[in-house]
């Protein structure tokens, strides 16, 4: 199984993944390691990443999900993948876009069947956290905070498979489902509300719990 944990700077993703793939036993990757140092420059100085400056980090990443998905491994990758396009590429290589070599390097399958669990927390809740968080490499403020939250797609919610509490009293989680019709491809997405209140450890709880649920639901 392969799960992308994702949302905007400063919401989870790091943490959640690495404490959830330690009780699953599953392999861990954090999409920050895999920036340029060009990229993590403009970062550092609050500068938003273009679609063009993501495109190689993002074809990086899909490779780390192939290389899982071929070794018949379970991974988590903590990974914005703030566009619907970007979680398509992570799903289904957009083969058209790789050079002659990097094509070469990747055989079918093209869809990865990835879950992609997207944390959804209020950008105050965050705008704490980060004023807090001293010892990131990247993000040294909030700066960076509008634009991560300008740039964040997520399916409707009225689109959703389902919808439901997983874990206690909050209510506001839902799964929903998004295709690919340039390459035919869909994979999952799983948005959890990860209210203020809620602790790392609620959050992976509310993941374990919905993990069964959505066995129910794959029809790949
Ligand atoms: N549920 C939570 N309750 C309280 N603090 C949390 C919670 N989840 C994460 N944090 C804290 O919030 C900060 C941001 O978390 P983390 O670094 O995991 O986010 P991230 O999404 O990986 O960020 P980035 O994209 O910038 O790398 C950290 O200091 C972390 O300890
Ligand atoms: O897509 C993006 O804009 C970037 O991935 C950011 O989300 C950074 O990776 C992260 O915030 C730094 O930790």
């Amino acid at each position: 199984m392969l799960i992308v944990i994702c949302g905007v700077a400063g919401c989870g993703k790091t943490t959640v993944s690495r404490e959830l793939a330690k009780r699953l036993d599953f392999e861990f990757a954090d999409a920050d390691d895999y920036h340029s140092e060009e990229n993590k420059n403009l970062m550092r100085n609050g500068i938003s990443l273009t679609d063009k400056e993501r495109l190689p980090w993002l074809i990086s990443l899909h490779k780390v999900l192939l290389n899982w998905y071929s070794n018949k491994q379970s991974g988590i990758l903590a990974c914005s993948a703030l566009k619907q396009k970007y979680r398509h590429l992570l799903n289904s290589n957009l083969i058209y876009k790789l050079s002659d070599s990097d094509k070469e390097n990747l055989n079918p399958p093209y869809n990865l069947n990835i879950l992609f669990i997207c944390l959804n927390v209020d950008k105050e809740t965050i705008a704490e956290r980060l004023a807090k968080r001293k010892d990131h490499d990247i993000v040294k403020d909030t700066s960076f905070l509008n634009s991560q939250f300008e740039t964040l797609e997520l399916p409707s919610k009225s689109d959703c498979l389902w919808t439901g509490s997983s874990y206690g009293k909050y209510k506001d989680n839902y799964l929903s489902i998004e295709k690919s019709y340039s390459n035919n491809t869909f994979y999952y997405i799983y948005v959890l509300r990860a209210f203020k209140d809620m602790t790392v450890n609620d959050v992976v709880l509310n993941i374990l719990d919905f993990l069964p649920k959505f066995d129910n639901f794959k029809i790949i």
